[in-house]
């Protein structure tokens, strides 16, 4: 068998661990299918005395992650600390110009300097690899660039945060509250070191602009999308879109036609009969169209070590194979930026749930708005009866432009028999 491939692996969380141990676990397999061994030889952490449940004894130690880029026994370098700066993107950096392919998990670096790193990656034709960036374990990156290359994709789609999944999935299943979920995600390795890119949609959103990219030959810039997390997805909500035979995700959505590119990413409301319904826990589904292909959805974990290492040392055996594809499928000069179209175009159904003062002309005043909106109603039911106390009454309409249903949002939050701020869920037929 030939030489190994030399490893440095900066980062030895959940991800980095979980691919130092994978690398051990399936050494043989993986070094067939590579044709070569592949030997982790040096790391960087911050905490040289922590146990992670992986023995580093033997490797060279680096305190200073940059370091790797220049270790002359490394000829390869993973990258999985994370965030868009700081020694992450200073080691992606250091490695490429050093003309050593580099492999990350890091979505964040990716969604944010995507364009410069691919400029760079090309200008020492050095590749960068980062199938464990978008959906974990499900092979999303390859399937666009490589699997799909023969199509033009008009939609790629999908659940692309395991976190929220697994949250939104346990708050339905068990009755558990947000936070003890959260924790939880935390626990299993799920989350972001700042969870808040989980549940404010950053991360989906991060995930959505490196597959639009892929799909469409379009950098998307982040500040153009339109991001809602799931704080305010309640428990009522939950169960009322049961009632109404809905799931609630949160989903990234990017869409391309003849006026530009659409990206969004919000909490929808899927018909139960949709395969992205059945979608649950850490599992995440990405979809894409393609004009000849027509729809492919794929689906498997999206977050948590195993999973994430899968898709790492996939790119380590395609680098070890000299298989090497530009970072977004085709020459950075070929990428245009794509003219972002504004969310109040979108055009779709709505949820909408109030809690009102179960009072008479209450659902005038509330349907009255609606109408000035020239919005219809597909259906409507109120929950309860309490003369004098708040109750909540749902509204399902029928399609129409976001911008409407801004402005009707606006008169009904301001009626004094409507309590609470209106809680307002797209839906979506995927
Ligand atoms: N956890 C998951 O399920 C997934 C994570 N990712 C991405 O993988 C990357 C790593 O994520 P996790 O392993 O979950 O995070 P983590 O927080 O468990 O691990 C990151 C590690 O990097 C270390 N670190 C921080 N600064 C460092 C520095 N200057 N030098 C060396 N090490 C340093 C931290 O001490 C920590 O152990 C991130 O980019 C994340 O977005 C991607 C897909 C799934
Ligand atoms: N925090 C992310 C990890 C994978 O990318 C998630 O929950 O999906
Ligand atoms: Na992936």
């Amino acid at each position: 068998m030939s030489k190994p491939l030399k490893l440095g692996v900066a980062g030895l969380g959940t991800v980095g661990a979980g691919v130092l141990n994978l690398l051990r676990q399936n050494g043989d397999v993986i070094a067939a299918r590579a044709g070569r061994p592949i030997e982790v030889v040096a790391v960087s952490a911050r905490d040289r005395t922590r146990d992670r449940g992986v023995d580093v004894t033997g490797l060279a130690w680096h305190e200073d992650a940059v370091a790797l880029a220049a270790d002359p026994n490394v000829e390869v370098v993973v990258e999985l600390i994370g965030g868009s700066e700081g020694p992450a993107r200073r080691l992606v950096e250091a490695a490429l110009a050093a003309g050593k392919p580099v492999v990350t998990a890091n979505k964040a670096l990716l969604a944010t300097h995507g364009a410069a790193l691919a400029q760079l990656s090309e200008a020492k034709a050095t590749p960068l690899a980062y199938e464990a960036a978008v959906a974990g374990g499900i092979p999303a990156i390859k399937a666009l660039r490589e699997g799909l290359a023969g199509n033009r994709i008009s939609r790629v789609a999908g659940i692309l945060n395991g976190t929220c999944n697994y949250i939104l999935t346990e708050m339905r299943v068990k009755g558990l509250p947000f936070d003890v979920v959260l924790k939880t995600a935390q626990e299993l390795g799920y989350a972001e070191a700042d969870p808040a890119f989980d549940i404010d949609g950053v991360d989906a959103a991060h995930k959505l602009a490196i597959l639009a990219a892929l799909a469409f030959g379009h950098q998307v810039d982040l500040k153009a999308l339109h991001i809602e997390g799931i704080r305010n997805v309640s428990a009522l909500d939950i169960a009322l879109a049961g009632e109404l035979g809905y799931r609630i995700k949160l989903l990234g959505i990017a869409s391309q036609d003849e006026a530009g590119v659409t990206a969004r990413v919000h909490p929808c409301m899927v018909p139960e009969a949709s395969p992205i319904a059945s979608v649950d826990g850490v599992f995440n589904a990405v979809l894409a169209e393609g004009d000849a292909v027509g729809r492919v959805v794929l689906q498997g974990r999206g977050a948590g070590a195993g999973p994430t290492a899968s898709a790492v040392v996939a790119d380590l055996v395609d680098i070890a194979r000299g298989r090497t594809a530009p970072v977004w499928g085709a020459a950075s000069a070929t990428l245009a930026t794509a003219p972002g179209l504004p969310m109040e175009r979108h055009r779709g159904a709505y949820y909408l749930r109030l809690m009102v003062l179960d009072q008479p002309g209450v659902i005038a005043d509330v349907t009255g708005a609606l109408r000035d909106a020239k919005i219809s109603l597909e259906s409507m039911l109120q929950r309860g009866r309490a003369p004098g106390e708040a109750v909540p009454v749902v509204l399902v309409t029928h399609e129409c432009e976001e911008a409407q249903m801004q402005s009707a949002l606006a008169r009904i939050a301001a009626l004094p028999s409507v309590v609470e701020p209106p809680a307002m869920i797209r839906i979506e037929e995927l």
